[in-house]
């Protein structure tokens, strides 16, 4: 693998040269890749929507879970995602990769394909980044720069008593994509046609950009949070943001059919991957309940999937859940997270 490997410069100028700058951007960037740091145009009346999220392999994925353009289509998806969570337009982005030589060029270069292909869907630009080799798995972090207008940001904090909470798509499928892509017996390739959306779903994740934007420009106060560690874990965010209780029906949480008939089949419970699977890159959110209508309409226009899933109340931070047998307990808080063994 390390034979006849580029240099530093020369495999930079390898995997970037294959980005497209979108036509849109390309007047905005002053300087772009190839200076000590890029020079980027802001625009009147918008503010700048700013994040960073890391994968690592064996963290976040492995050989056997995700192919190279997979690894770089949601190193990027999940930025994005932080960006529409925001009610932001994702703009720019910048690429740090820990390269261990276990990698190939070719690899690489696929992983930069992946990226590339989302970015292009996103009209957004690469311009710039970082390189090192490094002894450990291989790390991908990626920043992103999008904007907002002014004073539209949709925050954690801002629900209030009498918010209805929706979801902008089924959860769970990613934690069930997971369970499946482990199982040795089928890797990528061979899973069963019936359990591909639930791989996909895993390896290929679609972040809700045009949800956040016809939230942000709706000009209704909208908390907004997406689901990285799992529905019960960023609910919770919400809930302590904004001081408030959320109280959640299990019978309207949004379970896609194969999730049903794999938890099913699987003897597993789909409610689980639900709420503490993570990675489904969906939007959860609170809006004042008076906005229902409106807000279920302006997404049906645009053909958006919404889903209302419970109500905001007074009350110390905490996040209920009524189940369909009457009862109803808090959720834990559990969900994905990097230092605790308890997932
Ligand atoms: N190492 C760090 N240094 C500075 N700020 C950080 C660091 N790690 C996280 N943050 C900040 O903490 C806040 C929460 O970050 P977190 O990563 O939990 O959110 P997220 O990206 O939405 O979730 P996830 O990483 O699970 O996708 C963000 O404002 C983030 O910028
Ligand atoms: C091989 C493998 N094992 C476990 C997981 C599950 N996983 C890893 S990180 C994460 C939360 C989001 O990460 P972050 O909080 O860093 O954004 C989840 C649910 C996986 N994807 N691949
Ligand atoms: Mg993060
Ligand atoms: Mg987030
Ligand atoms: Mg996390």
């Amino acid at each position: 693998m390390t034979e006849n490997r580029r240099d530093e410069f020369g495999l930079i100028s390898y995997v970037t040269g294959r980005q497209k700058v979108p036509t849109t951007l390309r007047k905005r960037i002053t300087v772009g890749n190839g200076d000590d740091a890029a020079i980027v145009a802001g625009r009147v009346n918008y503010e700048w929507v700013a994040c960073c999220d890391t994968m690592v392999e064996d963290v976040h994925f492995k050989r056997q879970t995700m192919l190279p353009s997979d690894i770089g289509h949601k190193a990027l998806a999940s930025n994005i995602s932080d960006v529409a969570a925001m009610g932001g337009i994702p703009l720019f982005y910048l690429v740090s990769l820990g390269l261990p030589h276990t990698w190939s060029e070719e690899e690489v270069a696929e992983i930069y394909d992946g990226m590339g292909a989302l970015a292009l869907r996103y009209n957004m630009a690469l311009i710039g980044g970082d390189t090192v080799a490094v002894s450990g798995p291989l790390t991908l972090t990626i920043t992103v720069l999008g904007e907002v207008e002014r004073g539209h940001g949709l925050l954690r904090s801002s629900a209030r008593p009498g918010d209805a909470v929706f979801l902008t798509g089924t959860v769970g499928d990613s934690g069930a994509g997971l369970d499946i892509l482990l199982q040795e017996r089928w890797g990528i390739a061979n899973i069963p046609a019936e359990w591909m959306p639930l791989a996909n779903r895993h390896r290929l994740p679609e972040p809700d950009v045009q949800a956040g934007r016809l939230l942000a420009t709706s000009g209704i106060r909208v908390a907004l949070n997406d689901i990285s560690d799992g529905l019960a874990s960023e609910a919770w965010e919400i809930a302590q943001a904004s001081n408030v209780r959320l109280e959640l029906e299990e019978a309207a949480i949004p379970l896609s059919a194969p999730i049903l008939h794999y938890a099913d089949v699987s003897g597993n419970n789909a409610l689980d991957w639900a709420f503490y699977g993570g990675e489904d890159y969906r939007l959860v959110g609170c809006v004042s309940a008076k906005h229902k209508e409106n807000i279920s309409r302006a997404f049906a226009e645009r053909e958006l999937p919404l889903y209302w899933i419970g109500e905001v109340q007074a009350g110390s931070p905490e996040v209920r859940i009524h189940w369909q047998n009457g009862e109803s307990t808090t959720l834990p808080k559990k969900g994905y997270n990097h230092f605790n063994e308890e997932r």
